[in-house]
């Protein structure tokens, strides 16, 4: 009986895993939203959660199974791979439950809200993970560009899960007390971008003030450039106001962190510019310090999982001090970004400081989930090499290197 189940469940995997997942633009959560006030629509919602939420499920475990085995066989990684066994077991339990029946209805959103705490510390978990393979077995490069691949697509992955199950529950759950009105779920169809961005300022400072003693003072210029707006409107966009708040509160935390260390002893510390410009088809938000900048040959390792992943002992340290990357707080920034066809990059000028700058899309139709799919393209780089680089490189093979005629 036993491996009969099991095997039925693997088939239903396989079923899964062959569909692509549906990526839903923020237009669409928008108008699915605002008809879901009426009950209708918590019946569209399941239609569509019940095939989709395990499609995505199954396309990012497959993923799961090509990880190199010194991270597969972590006890952090497997007891990840058991959280996401179980989910995708009870979502399937509703397979051919009818959407006609209201109480299926209520079970299948109390099942969301059950996989939504089930999967609360799946980011620390695997982070664990990395960190107990680096220590046990040391890292190869392959190895290491596969996890920096396979991170950003299962983290980018796990955003997406929860973004649908925290809609579907916002609008269809039990009454979520002081929630705004205005907001489609975790939407805001007008998000005010200087609001966020001056509480994520607040916050970021009351932390660096705490700890310093002392923080970098703000300066916000916006500019409205949208060509059916007056440039001093202000500069809204539907938006989900908790991911521009947390990709805002790691970049202030950076940049008063930079600040504050990199003026340490003279007096007044440089302020913190930010400019905030809509256009036709971007909101960017630049965040300017004067920090000290870092160098372009390190750029690339703020945004390595692997990098950022210290072991234990400094992490306690980096703990208290609570500007310190918290690790992944750039990547993922970058993940929830990207999410919604945005993006973060950074540029630094070494020596002087770095502007780090927040795109997001105008037009809620061209901001379309960004969602790993599994296919051919995502199999081969978990089994090929990097390829030898096709640019010269000061000691390319086929010159001896000076020092092996020293020797
Ligand atoms: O690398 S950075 O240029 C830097 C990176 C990202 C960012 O958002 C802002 C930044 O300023 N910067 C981070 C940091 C921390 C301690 C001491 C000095 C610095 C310099």
């Amino acid at each position: 009986a036993i491996t009969s189940v099991a095997s039925a469940n693997i088939l239903k995997f396989e079923k899964y895993a062959s569909f692509n997942p549906s990526p839903l633009s923020l237009k669409k959560l928008l108008e699915f939203g605002r008809t879901g006030q009426k009950n209708g629509s918590s019946q569209q919602s399941y239609i569509f959660l019940q095939k989709e939420l395990p499609v995505r499920l199954a396309n990012i475990m497959k993923e799961i199974n090509l990880l190199p085995e010194n991270l597969l066989k972590m006890p952090s990684v497997q007891l990840v791979i058991s959280w996401y066994q179980q989910s995708f077991k009870e979502l399937i339990e509703f397979e051919n439950k009818s959407s006609e029946d209201q109480k299926i209805i209520e079970s299948f959103t109390s099942t969301l809200v059950n996989i939504r705490n089930r999967h609360t510390n799946v980011v620390e978990t695997m982070a664990q993970g990395v960190l107990e393979m680096k220590e046990a077995y040391g890292i190869d490069t392959n190895s290491e560009n596969r996890i920096q691949y396979f991170l950003d697509r299962f983290y980018m992955s796990r955003i997406s899960i929860r973004m649908l199950i925290n809609q579907h529950t916002l609008l269809f759950g039990k009454r979520e007390k002081n929630n705004d009105p205005r907001h489609i779920g975790c939407i805001d169809p007008n998000c005010n971008v200087l609001a966020v961005v001056q509480d994520a300022y607040e916050n970021a400072r009351f932390l660096c003030e705490q700890y310093y003693l002392a923080a970098p003072d703000m300066m916000v210029k916006t500019h409205n450039n949208s060509v059916s707006e007056c440039e001093t409107d202000p500069i809204q966009i539907a938006y989900v106001p908790s991911h521009l708040y947390h990709m805002l509160f790691e970049l202030f935390k950076n940049a008063m962190r930079a600040v504050t260390e990199y003026h340490s002893d003279e007096g007044p510390m440089p302020l913190i510019k930010v400019m905030i410009v809509k256009g036709q088809e971007d909101v960017t938000i630049k965040i300017s310090d004067q920090g000290g900048g870092i160098p372009r040959s390190k750029i690339d390792l703020l945004f390595q999982y692997m990098y950022s992943t210290a072991p234990q002992p400094a992490r306690s340290d980096i703990a208290s001090a609570p500007l310190a990357g918290y690790g992944y707080g750039l990547p993922l920034s970058r993940l929830y970004a990207r999410y919604f066809q945005g993006d973060i990059l950074l540029a630094s000028a070494e020596g002087y400081g770095t502007d780090a700058c927040i795109y997001l899309k105008v037009l809620s139709n061209e901001a379309n989930e960004v969602l790993p799919v599994y296919n051919k393209t995502a199999d081969k780089v978990y089994h090929t090499d990097i390829p030898v680089n096709d640019w010269s490189s000061p000691w390319s093979t086929n010159q001896r290197s000076f020092h092996s005629y020293t020797k």
